[in-house]
């Protein structure tokens, strides 16, 4: 099934009825079209600003689902989405994004022989073996595009859907470009895209067009036939006017009269355009196009047999070429390259918590065995925790919606799927964090001359790292939830209520109601407070200095009894650390999954 078929397809969303009202109303994008992208045939899809070209583009290929209703058939295993956006991992190379393509989408996934011609006849057909070794943060444009294009040619793709590849290159780049498409067509396979007003060069070089204006085909044929049609319909195109120009000025200029009349012709994308060579003049005939007895008898009826077996075979057939395992493998392999490449974050991150680990340990240099100093002990636990989750909350908020959006592109496209992703993400940055979080501990914990005694500083190394983790997977949540913007806005809202119940109360901690008390303990910060004293204070921790007449906070015990924990065991309260820390990275997994299948 190379060929692309559709039939009424609607796609309707949800709106607002007025700003702020939360009443909505329902809107067709798409009103029940119909037609066929044939194969070996570059198709593209045309019309004024807000016609539907990429929600159609989006339903048929399945990017967009919700509020997509009709028949639509093509085989979805060999097609690929090329969005608009160029998004690329711009710390990998050329050569080394096309040979991970590879590595995910074909079976072999060794990098042989064979697989290095591959990637180099790619490149060369597309004109990109001179960037090989580029990153991709420095490809122009064109070259954007023409790499978005490799990568998913290495698996050959039978059906390939564009949305506006020519947007943003100059004329003479577009026309390049659609040279190369129609190329790449005429290969076998069946070319789909999305183009607001092609040029006139451009536009000779379509093998079929099909044009929506207000959700509706208003025409569907050869661009040959364009001008015959108009001229059959009594709108004569100017004779230095562009016919596609020309009949989109029609639809916006008499949108009542001629978008309906116009897709009543075409029955809504039913019949096309072909044309006819007779007597030396063209002319064209408007012809049925789908069969929809054909489309009957491949569509399993509701309810059969054949429709039960499969949607039992979606369960067991792995969609991808490699299994969990082995895109685990490449994906970790790939993130630790990229984190290893981020040489000048790699930096910042190392002075953040060398710098910030030496102005802590120097503020409370010495004081940890001072039996006058009991708030400065409580302050300096404070202090490594907040440091731990402010320094790990808001880099993934800021940083990882760009990431998503590499990641929604290629899980699209079946180059992996979204467990082995998260694994390699979550696993890949453990090393450096904990490597960070232990120069931080080192320095405070021995600055401050705290025990020297090794499973106290284990555990105080251990408590800051859960604490950076659990905040790093709440960043996360809120980075695959909201764009940058709303995400700076969510972040430090979300940290608020945390921070203010980890704060209340230490000083007062008897007359706690109980309630607030239950309230308390929903703040990971307060757990990570209280996990710190129970390491600096509790487990037989020896009597501290003290240089007065009196210290009432010498005896460890009496800090941990003023502070009503010194009941509390370290180990339930790790494991309660643990399970928060279970629940915002199963946020953030659900977060994804929701983005990525919605
Ligand atoms: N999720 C959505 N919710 C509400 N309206 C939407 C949504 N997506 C698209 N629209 C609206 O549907 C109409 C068609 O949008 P679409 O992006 O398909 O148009 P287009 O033909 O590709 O336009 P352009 O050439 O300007 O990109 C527009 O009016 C757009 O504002």
């Amino acid at each position: 099934m190379k060929t692309v078929n559709f039939q009424d397809v609607v796609y309707e969303v949800q709106e607002p009825r007025s700003f702020g009202s939360t009443e909505k109303t329902k809107r067709q994008l798409l009103k029940a079209v119909s037609g066929v992208f044939r194969h070996g045939q570059l198709s593209v899809i045309m019309g004024p600003s807000g016609a539907g070209k990429s929600s159609l583009l989006n339903a048929l290929s399945g990017y967009r689902t919700e509020g997509v209703s009709g028949n639509i058939f093509f085989n979805r295993k060999s097609s690929c989405y090329i969005q608009q956006e160029d998004c690329h991992h711009t710390l990998l190379t050329v050569e080394e994004m096309m040979t991970m393509a590879c590595r995910l989408k074909l079976k072999n996934s060794e990098k042989s022989n064979e697989q290095e011609i591959q990637i180099r006849e790619t490149l060369t057909s597309l004109n990109l073996l001179h960037r090989s070794t580029s990153t991709a943060s420095t490809l122009s444009g064109g070259e954007r595009k023409r790499l978005s294009i490799a990568l998913e040619l290495v698996t050959n793709p039978s059906i390939i859907f564009l949305d506006e590849p020519t947007s943003g290159l100059d004329e003479v780049t577009a026309a390049s470009c659609i040279r190369l498409l129609k190329e790449l067509a005429h290969q076998d396979r069946t070319i789909i895209c999305t183009i607001h007003q092609p040029s006139a060069a451009m536009f000779e070089n379509f093998d079929s067009v099909y044009l929506l204006a207000k959700g509706m085909c208003v025409y569907q044929g050869s661009p040959k036939t364009l001008i015959p049609f108009l001229q059959s319909e009594n709108y004569i195109c100017p004779k230095y006017n562009f016919p596609a120009d020309y009949i989109i000025e029609l639809c916006d200029l008499e949108p009542e009269t001629v978008i309906p009349h116009f897709s009543n012709v075409f029955q809504n994308g039913k019949q096309h355009c072909i044309p006819v060579i007779s007597n030396d003049s063209r002319d064209f005939l408007l012809k049925p196009l789908i069969n929809s007895l054909y489309l009957e008898s491949i569509k399993p009826k509701e309810g059969t047999f054949v429709q039960k077996v499969k949607l039992l075979s979606k369960f067991f057939k792995s969609e991808y070429a490699l299994s969990s395992l082995q895109q685990f493998s490449i994906l970790f392999q790939m993130m630790m390259t990229k984190i290893y490449r981020n040489r000048v974050v790699l930096w910042i991150q190392f002075f953040h918590h060398f710098g910030c680990g030496l102005f802590i340990g120097i503020i409370f240099f010495n004081s940890a065995n001072d039996g006058s100093r009991m708030f400065d002990h409580l302050k300096f636990c404070m202090g490594c925790v907040f440091f731990a989750v402010y320094t790990q909350i808001m880099v993934p908020i800021l940083s990882y919606p760009s990431e998503l959006r590499v990641v929604k592109k290629e899980c699209f496209n079946r180059w992996y799927g979204l467990t082995p992703y998260y694994l390699a993400l979550t696993i890949s940055r453990l090393p450096l964090q904990i490597l960070l979080n232990v120069i931080f501990s080192t320095l405070v914990y021995f600055l401050a001359g705290l025990p020297l005694e090794m499973w106290r500083f284990i555990m105080f190394s251990l408590i800051g790292n859960i604490v950076s983790i659990i905040s790093e997977g709440l960043g996360l949540a809120i980075g695959a939830t909201f764009n940058v913007t709303n995400g700076c806005a969510v972040g430090p809202m979300c940290m608020a209520p945390f921070l203010g119940l980890a704060i209340y109360g230490f000083d007062f901690a008897a007359e706690i109601p109980v309630l607030m008390n239950a309230a308390m303990k929903l703040s990971f910060i307060r757990g990570g407070v209280v996990s710190l004293v129970l390491t600096v204070f509790g487990h037989n921790r020896p009597q501290l200095n003290c240089k007065d007449v009196y210290c009432h906070f010498d005896d460890p015990k009496v800090l941990l009894r003023y502070l009503r924990i010194e009941d509390f065991s370290l180990v339930t309260e790790i494991a309660y650390l643990v399970a928060i820390m279970v629940i915002f990275r199963t946020l953030f997994y659900l977060s994804l999954r929701k983005r990525f299948y919605k």
